[in-house]
């Protein structure tokens, strides 16, 4: 839906009038053809402005249209009648002006923007590239360098930054399409030429060659198998190379590759669970529209360690007053200096001022006690956070919320040493706390409802995809972790090395495979939580703890101080201790044909087919028994928590979405295969619900839900 009307005596207004972001739907297409031909053929208006409602110019193509038939006019020729009219029209770009949305003001002959819209083509973050001519129009108009870094990275600029890199005409903070009027009044009757950017030649730089093999040897690389990085700079080196008609062309053929792939669909899958999981629900039947957050001003975080100096940064930046507890002196002055710090050079990279002023610091535990929400993220110990839950507990006001930043320990155990256990939840962080995207927000049986909204609106106003989920061990992230872990460690026994299980899983599209990851956490991470367990028996070999198979490597070699990065050694060689360049370590290797030798296993050559199946399957048989526990409440919460917490590649959608890419039947099949060769792992052992979902036709994905609530013997 478009509206035009008559403004200032000649100039024709077109509202573009589809809330929130006017998206460039049929019906909004269908709009701009009508009204522009109307103000193109009206003598009255000499002049047209573009605009869009509520104070956003276009978030883009309509997302929602891509998995139906396109109908109404189609993108293209409606943008080339615009830069061909013969009137002056200008694009009053507020909020945002992104894909489409960009490439719709490209046809326009000029662009005002206010000093707060945020302008981009972020076509590649969804799997596509710009193919409404932006791909062709941006370097003719700013240079092939800047277009290719906007285009293969898809990252918004301000307006500011737009106008240096010039793109746009003029910034206001005044009324955007106020000034947009007056400009386009300004320039009635000036020649249009040389504003059809399509008409203009494209700058070429000098070694069009070097530059494009160099900027697609880096794509590459960063891509990680993502198909759509390489094919926008596919298309902007044919704006570099070839006639504007013929680029143009160029461009529809690379989107028709990646338009129906499923890549795209990973990644238009994400953009809308990333927005989904903020409407969360509880088995109780709480959700997001029935609970009203309680408002936080005042935070406390106690605990000044790696995880408790992110928090707290995070908590600053978010506007907050934070004060931030450690009772041992030598640690406060370090997380005091380290905190600053990082709130100064953040300030100084944003060009915003620096929220060092909002945090005080203190020995006392008593310093909490008028906080709205106190985050705990002392040393992971049970006993340790019984004890200050138990002092929270008399020291903070009742309605204060009480949070902790375990990664595993039982929420509802630490609920029960307060008087309030409907007052506490987990917010679980992940490493560095004030980068990582992702929150778990997780609750025990006895959490209300509002102390959940109230966690989860303090995440997303720290700028967090946070996920609400149940408490259980390792919640729903570390939780699904631990069988890909163990099926790695299994391969390791059968005849694989570090090296072949890595580059599988970095293959596959992981920024790090799971022993470089490992080594980089520390290995006594994940003994400390095995010894918690009772799985860990020094110097022992036997294979079968609790009743199931047990792989006691990685103990062996913390037995053997060999911790990963920090120690130098753990899996791999680093240099010195702390250095990040994994080597393949011979004597891993020796160590490893003497386990097997001592242990009576002989080796064999294992592929990256069965490295990726038996990892990755393990994991996601482990998400659909969370899925019917009913610990996380769909598939996208789960998938959001993988892609933001644990690096699985947006590309492949989350390990819940690839697992209906790859087909439920198959995935079913294949845990089965590997299920009678290792009878002894019971994690390889299907989940009913996989098996339901399986048997009832394997209904898409967004379906899930529906079987996941109707009722179903456990037989
Ligand atoms: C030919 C052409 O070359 C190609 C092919 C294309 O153009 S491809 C498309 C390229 N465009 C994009 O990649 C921009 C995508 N959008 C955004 O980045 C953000 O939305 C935003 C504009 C910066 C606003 O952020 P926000 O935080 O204020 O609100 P929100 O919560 O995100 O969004 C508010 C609501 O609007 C929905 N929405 C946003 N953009 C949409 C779009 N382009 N299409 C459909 N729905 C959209 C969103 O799902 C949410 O719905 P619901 O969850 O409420 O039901």
């Amino acid at each position: 839906m478009a509206e035009l009307s008559l403004v200032s005596g000649s100039v024709g207004l077109i509202t573009l009038q589809s809330p929130p972001v006017n998206a460039l739907s049929a019906a909004v297409r269908r709009g701009i053809v009508d009204t522009m031909q109307r103000a193109v053929s009206d003598p009255k208006v000499r002049s047209v402005v573009i605009c869009g409602q509520n104070g956003v110019f276009c978030g883009g193509a309509d997302i929602r249209e891509f998995g139906s038939t396109m109908t109404g006019p189609p993108l293209v020729p409606m943008i080339h009648a615009i830069e061909a009219a013969d009137k002056p029209v200008v694009a009053a770009i507020e909020g945002s002006a992104l894909g489409g949305g960009l490439e719709l003001a490209l046809g326009c002959h000029y662009r005002i923007s206010h000093a707060k819209a945020r302008l981009g083509l972020p076509e590649v973050t969804l799997g596509l590239l710009p193919a409404a001519g932006g791909s062709q129009r941006l370097p003719r108009l700013i240079g092939v360098p800047a277009a290719l870094d906007l285009i293969t990275t898809g990252r918004h600029v301000t307006a500011a930054e737009a106008l240096k890199l010039g793109f746009v005409d003029q910034v206001t903070d005044q009324n955007t399409v106020e000034a947009a009027v007056q400009f386009a009044l300004s320039v009635v009757g000036q020649s249009l030429e040389s504003r059809r950017i399509s008409s203009l030649p494209c700058p070429c730089p000098v070694d069009v060659d070097a530059l494009f093999e160099g900027v697609m040897q880096r794509v590459r690389q960063s891509a990680r198998g993502a198909i759509a990085p390489v094919a926008c700079v596919q298309a902007v080196r044919a704006a570099a190379t070839l006639p504007y008609a013929q680029g143009m062309q160029r461009e529809q053929e690379l989107m028709a590759t990646l338009f129906t792939s499923g890549q795209a669909r990973a990644l238009q899958y994400c953009f809308f669970s990333q927005r989904a999981v903020s409407r969360w629900s509880m088995p109780s039947g709480a959700r997001w529209d029935t609970c009203k957050p309680k408002p936080v001003t005042k935070a406390a975080v106690i605990g000044l360690g790696t995880m408790g100096r992110g928090i707290t940064v995070a908590l600053a930046q978010a506007g907050l007053s934070v004060v931030a507890v450690e009772t041992q002196p030598q640690q406060l002055k370090a997380g005091q200096r380290a905190v600053s710090d990082m709130l100064e050079r953040a300030a100084q990279r944003l060009g915003v001022p620096s929220a060092v002023q909002g945090v005080r610091y203190s020995q006392e535990l008593q310093a909490v006690a008028d906080a709205h929400l106190v985050i705990e993220a002392v040393f992971e110990d049970m006993a340790l956070k019984e004890q200050l839950f138990k002092q929270l507990s008399s020291i903070c006001k009742p309605d204060t919320l009480l949070c902790t930043n375990t990664s595993a320990l039982d929420i509802d155990h630490l609920a029960s040493q307060t008087h309030r256990p409907q007052q506490v939840v987990g917010m679980h962080f992940f490493a560095p706390a004030h980068v990582m995207k992702l929150l778990e927000v997780v609750y025990g049986p006895r959490s209300a409802p509002q102390a959940v909204a109230t966690a989860m609106a303090l995440g997303k106003r720290m700028g967090k995809v946070s996920v609400a989920v149940g408490n259980c061990r390792g919640f729903v992230g570390n939780r699904m972790l631990m069988p890909y872990v163990e099926e790695a460690l299994f391969l390791l026994e059968e005849g694989a090395t570090p090296e072949t299980v890595d580059h599988a899983l970095e293959e596959f599209g992981f920024p790090m495979g799971v022993f470089r990851m490992s080594d980089l956490s520390g290995l006594d991470v994940g003994w400390r939580v095995r010894k918690a367990a009772g799985l860990v028996e020094p110097g022992k070999m036997s294979r079968v703890r609790q009743g199931r198979r047990y792989s006691p490597l990685g103990d062996l070699l913390c037995e053997q101080g060999r911790f990963g990065q920090k120690t130098g050694q753990g899996w791999y060689l680093y240099e010195t201790p702390g250095s990040r360049e994994a080597r393949p370590d011979p004597w891993l290797h020796s160590f490893l044909e003497e386990y097997r030798a001592r242990q009576g296993l002989v080796s064999r050559r294992i592929d990256s087919q069965e490295v990726q199946e038996r990892c990755l399957y393990a994991l996601i048989n482990e998400g659909f028994n969370i899925l019917q526990e009913s610990i996380a409440a769909g598939p996208e919460d789960i998938d959001m928590i993988y892609v933001f917490g644990y690096g699985w590649p947006r590309h492949r959608g989350g390990p819940m979405f690839y697992a209906s890419q790859v087909g439920l039947p198959r995935v079913l099949q294949r845990l089965e295969h590997y299920q009678q060769l290792h009878p002894d792992v019971p994690h390889l052992q299907p989940s009913s619900l996989l098996w339901r979902l399986v048997s009832s036709g394997s209904p898409p994905i967004h379906r899930w839900r529906e079987v996941i609530r109707k009722p179903h013997s456990a037989l």
